[in-house]
């Protein structure tokens, strides 16, 4: 029993974070890159990010990333060469984020989600406020688009 406990619990008594893995999709169109802004409600309010989300049991990342685009912002995208995987400690859980480069294919994207969404060229992509998960994704992007 004592074992268990110490499992579930971390070193100083707090529970353990939930892991999440999630993908996010770096929409390219003409040079510009598509940014969307979280609502207010939730965990990281206002704060910019890829569209995108968790990978449910049994998707690959590529097709939970085009499930996501679909079902957020009524999109179809080609899902091309990753970006990134990173991980990092929020305050409510530890997110595991894999970033791909996307085609969109079909349709305008529609805010079903989010508060809004900008198209910036990646010299300007941190103006924004990211989620801290994708400031090395961000950076990442902008030394690929800009070299
Ligand atoms: N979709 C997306 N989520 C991100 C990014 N960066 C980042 O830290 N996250 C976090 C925010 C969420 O806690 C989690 C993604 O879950 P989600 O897209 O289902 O977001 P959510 O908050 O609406 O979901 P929920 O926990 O309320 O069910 O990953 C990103 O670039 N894209």
């Amino acid at each position: 029993m004592q074992q268990l406990l110490a499992f579930a619990r971390g070193s100083r008594g707090s529970r353990v974070k939930k892991q999440i893995s999630v993908v996010g999709a770096v929409i390219v169109r003409d040079g510009l890159i598509l940014c969307a802004q979280r609502g207010a409600q939730g965990n990281l309010p206002g704060m910019w990010e890829f569209p995108g989300g968790k990978i449910e049991p049994g998707e690959t990342p590529r097709d939970a990333l085009a499930r996501e685009i679909y079902e957020e912002l009524h999109c179809t995208v080609a899902v091309g060469e990753l970006v990134a995987t990173t991980t990092h400690e929020y305050d409510f859980a530890i997110i595991e984020l894999t970033t791909f480069y996307c085609e969109l294919l079909d349709g305008t994207p529609v805010l079903t989600e989010h508060e809004a969404v900008c198209w910036l060229p990646p010299e300007q992509l941190m103006m924004l406020e990211w989620a801290l998960a994708d400031v090395p994704a961000v950076q990442i992007i902008e030394k690929a688009m800009t070299s």
